[in-house]
């Protein structure tokens, strides 16, 4: 059994992905609205979107083409459910096709910037007028209308740029109306999700902890259940909905693998001794998870090696309480998504879920899996914890075994460790702390020459991330000024032992990841 907020009771819409880059943007303009809505892929059965019985769909973009052989396909049968659906780029393609329309390869490609021209009134468009900014990104064109369906409008290049067809509730646009590029997405998203499939905002921080705690009541009865805790926002957020639930019947599971930052223990253990009421057993693991990661150098297998020795942890920890069924994890929708779907492919394995071993004692209670970072703050403010719980920058759960690039030892870890207090220190000091959403350092396996003091020096660089982003899922670099930089770059190098050099990553997400593994 897998507890998750996806099992509760609300307004949904049900999100089709057929591998598109922008699917979770899609998912987020959405929930911006105060609409529940998930992401599914493309293999979806009828039968599964009968069950969920969502009030709308939506079919997302996707690299294929429609007429080639393999290309992801889906039941026509979803277009006669009754179910309003909107068919984003791909989608419009796969929904004229399915539909008894034609897509061919187009003679030019489409991408950037275009103006489309509304060409028949309906309900998507309503309330806008004149000639539409929008972003294409296309080489497929619908050429023949399916029966039953108009032409919404047009481009310069793309004759058929948008079709619907009234009576079935069907809209398709060529255009990705979810990004910032397209101005007046939103309002035809809007249009969509309150006009046409006539959805009601119901989706709340508020009504989502209530009906999280009445399901974990529900399903948990007066069995027992431990959480994996790391002071993070994600499990700390967790833990109290569960304990909300089930009292003292939760005993939270503190592990220290060696892999946390400088001090972090004390400051954890003393955060949740004063501020909070739940019940935390401390594990010194250091021993056996170094031991474990020694020699191993691929990023892959530590992230593995770790995922299955926090379990194994914690289910001695369940053997010495005795009677638990239950493991609360804060894992959230961006960790089950980036370790890989039917359609997304896996980006690196979540310790948490990816990363989990195929044997295990405990079902999982995981309450978060539906939310994105941004929306358990929500919650966490609507919980009213501490602030300093709230704005925690997030850190992994393999800690710094994913920032100590190539084999983990003491000495690597003991020199991040330094590093990453020292820059810590001196943004904290310069008011820049809270500014940026997630920083750290990173020791990577080289040595560079350097001379100190006269003396020529051989020893590692640090590397310094520092990023913004809303979920994780992108990220943009934050710009430093060069004075902050300056103090930063001096400080590293003359108080960490063993460091010669700092550099600053300059790339966003994509193309790198937020982690250097
Ligand atoms: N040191 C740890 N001890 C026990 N459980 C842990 C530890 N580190 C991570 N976990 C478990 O793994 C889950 C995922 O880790 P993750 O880092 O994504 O979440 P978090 O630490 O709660 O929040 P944040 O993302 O803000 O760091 C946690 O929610 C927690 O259940
Ligand atoms: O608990 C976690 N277990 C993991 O295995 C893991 N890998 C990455 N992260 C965090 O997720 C966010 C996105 O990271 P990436 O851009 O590196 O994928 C960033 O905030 C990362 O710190 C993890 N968190
Ligand atoms: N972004 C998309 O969904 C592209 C759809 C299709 N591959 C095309 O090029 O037209
Ligand atoms: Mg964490």
């Amino acid at each position: 059994m897998n507890i998750g907020g996806s099992t509760l009771s609300r307004e949904l819409v049900v999100v089709i992905d057929f591998g598109g880059q922008y699917s979770q943007l899609i998912a987020r303009r959405i929930r911006e609205e105060s609409v529940y809505c998930e992401i599914h892929p493309y293999t979806i059965s009828v039968e599964k979107i009968q069950e969920l019985s969502p009030k709308a769909i939506i079919l997302s973009g996707g690299p294929s083409s429609v007429y080639l052989d393999e290309s992801p396909d889906i039941d026509s049968e979803i277009f006669e459910l009754g179910i309003p659906v909107l068919g984003i780029c791909y989608g419009m393609q796969i929904m004229a096709k399915k539909s008894g329309g034609k897509v061919v390869r187009a003679e030019k490609r489409e991408y950037g910037k275009a103006l489309f021209e509304v060409l028949n009134g309906n309900h998507l468009t309503e309330g806008l007028s004149g000639e539409l900014l929008v972003w294409m990104s296309h080489g497929d064109s619908v050429e023949e209308l399916p029966p039953g369906f108009k032409v919404m409008g047009k481009t310069d290049n793309t004759p058929v740029a948008g079709i619907f067809n009234p009576q079935k509730q069907l809209y398709g646009v060529q255009f990705h109306l979810e990004v910032l590029h397209t101005p007046k997405g939103q309002e035809m998203l809007n249009n969509f999700l309150f006009e046409i499939a006539e959805l009601s905002s119901d989706w709340t921080m508020d009504s989502y902890i209530d009906e999280t705690v009445n399901s974990i009541k529900k399903e948990v009865g007066d069995r027992n259940a431990i959480c994996g805790l790391s002071g993070g926002i994600d499990s700390t957020v967790a833990a109290v909905l569960v304990q909300q639930a089930i009292g003292d019947n939760l005993t939270c599971i503190f592990v220290n693998h060696g892999l946390l930052r400088k001090d972090e223990e004390n400051q954890v253990l003393e955060l949740f001794r004063e501020k909070f009421d739940v019940k935390v057993v401390y594990v010194d693991a250091r021993e056996r998870f170094l031991s474990k990661l020694k020699g191993v150098t691929d990023p892959e297998q530590k992230r593995k090696i770790i995922g299955e020795e926090f379990i194994r942890v914690f289910e001695e920890e369940a053997r010495k309480i005795g009677d638990v069924d239950f493991l609360v994890q804060g894992t959230l929708y961006t960790d089950v998504v980036e370790s890989g779907t039917e359609t997304a492919s896996v980006i690196k394995s979540h310790h948490n879920v990816g990363g989990l071993p195929e044997k295990m004692e405990l079902s999982l209670i995981e309450p978060l899996n539906s939310l994105f970072k941004d929306e358990v703050r929500q919650v966490a403010k609507e919980l009213e914890m501490p602030k300093e719980v709230v704005w925690r920058h997030p850190f992994p759960g393999p800690g710094l075994a994913i920032r100590v690039l190539g084999e983990v030892t003491e000495d690597k870890l003991s020199i991040l460790k330094e590093a990453d207090a020292v820059v810590a220190d001196e943004l904290k000091k310069v008011g820049l702390y809270h500014d940026i959403w997630q920083l750290f350092t990173v020791l990577p396996d080289i040595k560079t020459v350097g001379v100190k003091g006269d003396e020529r020096s051989y020893d590692y660089p640090i590397i310094l991330r520092a990023v913004n982003s809303q979920d994780g899922m992108t990220a943009d670099w934050y710009r430093f000024s060069n004075d902050v930089l300056e103090s930063l770059s001096n400080r590293v190098v003359n108080e960490v032992e063993g460091v010669n050099r700092l550099v600053y990553d300059i790339t966003s997400k994509p193309p790198a990841t937020i982690e250097w593994e």
